[in-house]
């Protein structure tokens, strides 16, 4: 199973790639976990919107039929570290591909949400999107510690 993370944002913060690869690294090969950066919208002009419908045609752009998608949005739905596993465990036996979609600093474009699968939350707090990164690994890395019965997950 192939596994991304498609965000939305470059040039993160020492601590946010050395958190990131923490966990990503920790993941077998059959599940490894892909970074995609894409670059923001143009914000120069204030257009926000504008820019947030760029950021979209480009998520949208990377985005395979077959891919189940998970978009991460503070108002979807808070899932449990143990639903994270059931789904991860679902995926390994679909085949499918799976891209998880973190947004920019304005947020998702509706066309992404309607794309998305399932639109999950973190938590209830608008969170940086560069923090949202370390913990998507974490969480990934934890669901498969939960399939694999590996003793990280307690
Ligand atoms: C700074 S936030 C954008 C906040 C913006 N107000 C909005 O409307 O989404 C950037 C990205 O981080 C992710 N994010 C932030 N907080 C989150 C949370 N609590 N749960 C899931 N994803 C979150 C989302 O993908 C969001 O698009």
């Amino acid at each position: 199973m192939r596994i991304r993370l498609i965000a939305v944002g470059r040039r993160m913060p020492k601590w946010v790639v050395a958190g990131y690869e923490e966990f990503a690294k920790r993941l077998p090969r059959e599940c490894r976990l892909e970074l995609v950066e894409l670059n923001p919208g143009d914000r120069s002009g204030g257009d926000v919107q504008r820019a947030r419908q760029t950021e979209a045609d480009r998520i949208l752009d990377k985005l395979g039929e077959r891919d189940h998608v998970i978009a991460l949005d503070e108002l979807g739905r808070e899932a449990t570290s143990a639903g994270w596993a059931d789904a991860f465990e679902s995926w390994l036996h679909s085949g499918r591909d799976v891209a998880f979609i973190i947004g920019g600093p304005d947020g998702l474009d509706e066309r992404v949400l309607q794309r998305a699968d399932h639109t999950w939350a973190l938590a209830k707090m608008t969170l940086p999107h560069a923090l949202v990164r370390v913990v998507v690994a974490e969480q990934v890395y934890r669901a498969w510690s939960i399939v694999s019965g590996h003793p990280y997950h307690r």
